[in-house]
């Protein structure tokens, strides 16, 4: 008999509990598992250290269980919801569908944060899946084939709760979200104001708050975004720039 082979995670930070501060779950409280490396190398990505290899010798090859009994070493039993960031948690196969099934098992939601350019079979296990396409301002390109396949699965096959969320810097980036929500209209879609210093410090409230009464004008001018929702990155207001919120 061969070995059995149980699949490691490339992990790079786990922290919580925090407030969930974007989309759908906003204000959830939550703990927060972030992978190693992604597929996009966005222009103001606020977590490049997951690809960039800044932080490379972060990285700890973990089986699911040890995750889990990190999170228990971190938290105890104060949480009940778990989100699977990145980099791209997407990039990766069984070892995060197998820490999804730990996680139910223990009564404990799984949410998880994509960009939507790879699918995975567990995202029909996922309880909160955020899918976040990148406007024109990330330098990437939409692979909308992919795009459309990930949505057409998600909205004929899905058994979980999923959303999409664009940020957005400028003009060209807020008619990029319009014209994701022209094409998945049935999805609830969330719109965020893009942070453009993910390196200062101090207090960034201020500066974030207008980005967001910016977008909040654009909504409030647009009938075909009636059902769109505007909302900041709530952690970025209270905690500003800082790592591990
Ligand atoms: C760091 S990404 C990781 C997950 C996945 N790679 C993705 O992009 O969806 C998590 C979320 O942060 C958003 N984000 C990254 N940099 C940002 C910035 N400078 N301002 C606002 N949102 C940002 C992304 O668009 C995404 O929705
Ligand atoms: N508090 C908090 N909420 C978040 N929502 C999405 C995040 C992410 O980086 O994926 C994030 C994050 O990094 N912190
Ligand atoms: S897809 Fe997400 S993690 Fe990857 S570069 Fe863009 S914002 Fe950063
Ligand atoms: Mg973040």
């Amino acid at each position: 008999m061969g070995a059995v082979t149980v699949s490691k995670l490339p992990v790079i930070e786990m922290f919580g509990p925090t407030i969930q501060g974007e989309g759908a779950v906003i204000g959830v409280k939550t703990m927060f598992v972030r992978t190693y490396g992604c597929d996009y190398r966005c222009s103001w990505c606020d977590s490049a250290f997951t690809w960039d290899g800044s932080a490379k010798d972060k990285v700890k090859m973990l089986l699911p269980e040890e995750i889990m009994d990190e999170l228990t070493l971190l938290a105890g039993d104060n949480f009940d919801c778990v989100t699977i960031s990145g980099g791209n948690p997407a990039l990766i196969g069984e070892g995060v569908g197998t820490f999804i099934d730990l996680l139910h098992e223990r009564g404990i939601q799984a949410a998880i944060e994509t960009q939507g350019s790879r699918w995975q079979d567990w995202f029909y296990d996922v309880d909160v899946l955020t899918i976040s396409p990148k406007p024109p301002s990330s330098g990437m390109k939409t692979d909308w084939k992919m795009l459309d396949g990930i949505m057409n699965k998600l909205k004929t096959q899905g058994k979980s709760a999923y959303s999409l969320k664009v940020v957005v810097f400028n003009d060209e980036d807020y008619q990029y979200a319009k014209s994701i929500h022209t094409r998945y209209p049935e999805v609830p879609i969330f719109l965020q104001p893009g942070n453009d210093d993910v390196t200062e410090e101090g207090d960034i409230s201020a500066r974030l708050l207008g980005r967001l009464e910016w977008l909040f004008n654009l909504v409030i001018a647009d009938s075909e975004m009636n059902k769109a929702r505007v909302l900041p990155q709530l952690h970025a207001l209270i905690w500003h720039n800082k790592r591990g919120k």
